[in-house]
């Protein structure tokens, strides 16, 4: 017995520490699971609260109200779940997020950021108006002091988002209200997995889904009266970009309301899979090459006339063409813009393609046809015509220079670090659109060749609405 004991006396105070260290360990996950749920915790704050302010009824009553609003809260988010988003989720994990990570924190990163100022012994801090949290992104809104512009906070941005253990921040204009920014701080990145591509059932073609935002909501493209070039380096997903546009535009072409001209100079490699959806396909003989490379100017040419031909229809009629099964949206996709810019070596068929591309690109828009291409090297001795895409979509970039080149002066520091995209996350871009300050974040869809099988056999029209089919040495 007494040797029983002196084993209890013993070891009962090692098994109770290593207790109470796993308690201990317990705990603070339960607390930092809670503090991660600003609901939780005023529903938990408001039984306590309850229960302290009514004795007399005891801790049931106290548990019946938070139940209650427990139901409400569940009924309202499933009832109306994009309001119960915005309206109160947004809201209270903003309100959380910043009474937790940036009030507290608000003038040290100031000072130190020098966003501050300092008038004799008085300190000025811009203001922090309010907290939204949407996706993994915190929306700060904030208020410059007088003086400051957008350019200013833009160059704290890295140190921000240090500051506040984001992975990046990003700063943006708030419309109408020129004395306010938001700073978009990225606290984890939906973009980081694939995106599948989207099952599609529209044929509007100002809103093609084709791809995820950083705050998590799906990107739609507009392709109506716009023309866009992709910019990337190699292996930077610029096919996934071609080919989540051609997905989006699936029930379009199968309405034929839209048709696709693909150009691939690249031997049919990239576009050769969706072949059937094409009204055209152009993908040249690399051993003829001056045949090769009239086909693509002859093709260009068969686009002008279509165009000529509906500006005469348009005419006093109206200022931008409404698709239809008769007049389709026209959408010339080119793989690699340079091979028929800047590679081509027969001059005759240079001259006709430049000549073709710019008319194509200065007036088709206002008569339905677009044309999307992609590139490698955005310089403009390489693509002449760079500056006549009003939409400019660009990824994995080998040299921050690139970045302005394709999204225009100060893009880069507004955010766009297309050069630190890493190579392991291909499909990623920013979206630059003519008018629109900010260029926004995105990941395209992957679509494999498993997907573009499957988008062949439900979208391939069973006749071509143009008969003229033209495939070069086929
Ligand atoms: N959106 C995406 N999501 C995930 N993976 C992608 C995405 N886009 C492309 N990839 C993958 O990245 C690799 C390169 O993609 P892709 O061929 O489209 O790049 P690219 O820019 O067209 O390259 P290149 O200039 O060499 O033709 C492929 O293995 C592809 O599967």
């Amino acid at each position: 017995m007494s040797f029983v004991l002196l084993v209890l006396l013993v070891v009962g105070p090692a098994v109770a520490a290593l207790l109470c260290r796993w308690l201990w360990r317990r705990g603070v996950r339960v607390l930092g699971w809670l503090v991660r749920r600003p609901t939780l915790l005023v529903v938990l704050a408001a039984v306590l609260w309850l229960t302290w302010q009514t004795p007399d009824r005891g801790p049931a009553f106290g548990v019946a109200i938070a139940l209650g609003v427990i139901g409400v809260l569940v009924a309202l988010r499933v009832l109306f779940p994009s309001w119960f988003a915005a309206g109160v989720q947004s809201r209270m994990a903003g309100w959380w997020r910043e009474v937790r990570v940036y009030r507290g924190a608000w003038q040290s990163a100031m000072v130190t950021t020098g966003l501050a100022l300092r008038e004799g012994r008085e300190l000025q801090l811009p203001r922090l108006i309010a907290v939204r949290t949407r996706g993994g992104i915190d929306l700060v809104r904030v208020r410059m002091l007088p003086g400051q512009v957008l350019e200013d906070w833009a160059q704290c941005a890295p140190r921000l988002a240090q500051t506040f253990g984001t992975q990046e921040c990003r700063v943006r204009t708030v419309v109408r209200r020129k004395h306010d920014l938001d700073l978009w701080f990225l606290v984890t990145d939906p973009l980081a997995v694939d995106v599948p591509p989207f099952d599609v059932d529209t044929t509007d073609t100002t809103a093609l889904p084709v791809g995820v935002r950083e705050d998590g909501q799906r990107y739609d493209l507009s392709l109506l009266g716009t023309h866009v070039l992709v910019v990337g380096a190699t292996g930077a997903g610029k096919g996934s970009v071609l080919w989540s546009i051609v997905a989006a535009l699936g029930p379009a072409l199968r309405d034929r309301t839209a048709q696709v001209w693909a150009l691939d100079p690249k031997g049919g490699m990239e576009l050769g899979g969706g072949r059937l959806l094409f009204e055209r396909f152009v993908y040249g003989d690399p051993e003829d090459e001056a045949v090769y490379e009239l086909d693509f100017a002859r093709t260009l040419e068969d686009a002008v006339e279509v165009m000529r031909r509906r500006q005469s229809q348009l005419r006093g009629l109206a200022r931008l063409h409404t698709p239809s099964p008769d007049e389709p949206l026209i959408v010339i996709l080119v793989d690699e813009l340079a091979s028929l810019t800047a590679y081509v070596t027969d001059r005759e068929a240079k001259r006709r393609i430049g000549s073709a591309l710019a008319l194509l690109l200065s007036q088709g828009r206002a008569v339905g046809i677009s044309v999307v291409a992609a590139v490698q090297d955005p310089r403009k001795e390489v693509v002449t015509v760079r500056d006549l895409f009003p939409t400019r979509i660009a990824l994995r970039l080998s040299e921050a220079e690139q970045v302005s080149l394709v999204l225009g002066a100060g893009a880069r520091d507004r955010g766009a670090r297309c050069d630190d995209v890493p190579e392991s996350l291909p499909g990623i871009g920013y979206v630059g659109i003519d008018g629109v300050a900010e260029p926004v974040r995105v990941r395209f869809s992957h679509i494999t060749d498993a997907d573009i099988t499957g988008l062949v056999a439900r979208f391939r029209t069973a006749a071509p609405a143009v008969p003229a089919i033209e495939e070069s040495a086929a």
